[in-house]
């Protein structure tokens, strides 16, 4: 498909949820009130809750949308085919301790738009439950056209790897490209167009509490992802009448609406819920300047808190370019087994646990307690190299959403010709070193 002719200039407010105030026409925010009687331009008032009404003042999230019609104008819901989408990980096939790995999904030869394209991968938890996450998989060839979509089941976190992704939502536009990433909240409506003609990557459908960004404790005021990196649109809106569907996800299926105007019709709003995107690149790494490969912890862009204290529903954990300086360490990752589950996806370069075989928009899945770390090159390279210098590790984009959950692979991911039938061959090729008469390294 010939890619769209988009002369869009993206306007965004800087910080993480902070309480943004913005305005497509002058005046039509109101002043000192939410709900006056009467608002500018003939607006109708809406508030948009993202946490409970009585959530702590630090967690809640809630915004006022000013708009030309209430969300409430629609037609009826049925309920559509939801296609290869899962979101009820309770009935999936039983879930094997082997690592698994997946080959890129191939981009679609019939037309297929952003919501179209959607596989679920694995996941835990449900809708229902409002803990867990889906983790799925687009392919994409089309711009949605005469379509709108929200996900009342979670918040979605794009990780696109493969062409721009142009959003245009209620709350305004943004564009992510890869090595970008962007959150939808929970019930945003929004539509996705593609600069380029095709777009891949993954999403995260956090069912569960709001990603935040992480605690720094020893760290400091500074470092990782910083929250003035974090990007939300400015108002923006469309008048626009005809004859459009609305799609929402909703208690795990799909459902359609027909709507006679365009959702995206927010003329101004404030508050802290709200989409927003963030450069990956922009993240400032902490690592290790004396010796060890510390937990990948340091690397948590976001986070979904669970009500136990220091253990989250979901980390969403980059492996971004950086210098590895620990000296006498074997410095790629160790060898482990963890009561977390690992879900990466590269989105750029190499990893540097894996020599070969993991590629960009593939996948890994590494569930509670299964062996796994460098393969057999890595480990022979690594072992050998000179740590009396720092290298850089650069060219790469990796990432994880790790769960305390065990991640549940799809009927899909465990029958698809993309998963990778050999990969547990990357570690029988580990030699036996051991020798018990030769005490020195
Ligand atoms: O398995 C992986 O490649 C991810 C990972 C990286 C790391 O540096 C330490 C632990 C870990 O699980
Ligand atoms: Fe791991």
């Amino acid at each position: 498909m010939a890619p769209v002719d988009l002369p869009v200039q993206m306007a965004y407010q800087s910080g993480f949820a902070n309480e943004f105030a913005t305005e497509a026409l002058p005046g039509a925010l109101p002043i000192g009130q939410n709900s006056p009687q009467r608002a500018a331009y003939g607006l109708y008032a809406e508030q948009l809750s993202g946490t409970a009404f009585t959530a702590p003042r630090s967690h809640n999230r809630r915004s006022w949308l000013y708009r030309i019609r209430p969300a409430a104008v629609h037609q009826p819901f049925k309920q559509i085919d939801h296609g290869r989408i899962v979101s009820d990980f309770s009935h999936v096939p039983p879930t094997p301790p082997n690592q698994l790995r997946w080959d890129p999904l191939p981009i679609p030869t019939v037309p297929t738009d952003f919501v179209g394209g959607w596989v679920t991968m694995a996941g835990n938890g449900s809708p229902d439950a409002q803990s867990g996450c889906a983790i799925h998989l687009y392919a994409a060839n089309q711009s949605m056209s005469g379509r709108f979509f929200y996900n009342a089941d979670g918040e979605l976190l794009i990780v696109p790897q493969h062409g721009r992704l142009l959003i245009s939502t209620e709350l305004g536009r943004l564009e992510i490209a890869p090595q970008e990433i962007a959150v939808i909240p929970r019930g945003v409506r929004f539509r996705v167009e593609l600069p380029d003609g095709q777009a891949r990557g993954y999403i995260c459908e956090n069912f569960g509490a709001l990603f935040r960004l992480p605690d720094l404790g020893v760290i400091g005021s500074n470092g990782l992802a910083n929250p003035r990196d974090f990007l939300t649109p400015q108002a923006w809106y469309e008048d626009v009448e005809g004859e459009f569907e609305l799609v929402a996800k909703f208690n795990g299926f799909l459902w359609s609406a027909a709507i006679g105007h365009s959702p995206l019709d927010v003329v101004a709003w404030h508050g802290n819920y709200a989409p927003y995107k963030y450069d990956l690149r922009r993240f400032n790494s902490i690592g290790s300047i004396s010796f060890d490969h510390p937990d990948p912890s340091i690397f948590l862009v976001l986070q979904s808190p669970s009500d136990t204290p220091g253990v989250d529903t979901i980390d969403f954990v980059i492996f971004p370019p950086r210098w590895l300086a620990a000296e006498s360490t074997f410095r790629p990752p160790w060898y482990h087994r963890n009561i977390a589950s690992e879900f990466m996806g590269l989105i750029h370069g190499e990893y540097d646990a894996k020599a070969e075989g993991f590629v960009p928009g593939g996948a890994s899945l590494h569930n509670c307690m299964s062996g796994h770390g460098p393969d057999a090159e890595t480990f022979d390279k690594a072992s050998n190299a000179d740590t009396s210098r720092p290298n850089k590790v650069a060219d790469t984009m990796a990432f994880m959403f790790e769960t305390p959950a065990v991640i549940k692979p799809t009927r899909f991911a465990l029958e698809t010709a993309q998963l990778q039938s050999e990969y547990f061959q990357c570690w029988q090729t580990l030699k036996k070193n051991f020798d018990p008469e030769k005490n020195e390294i």
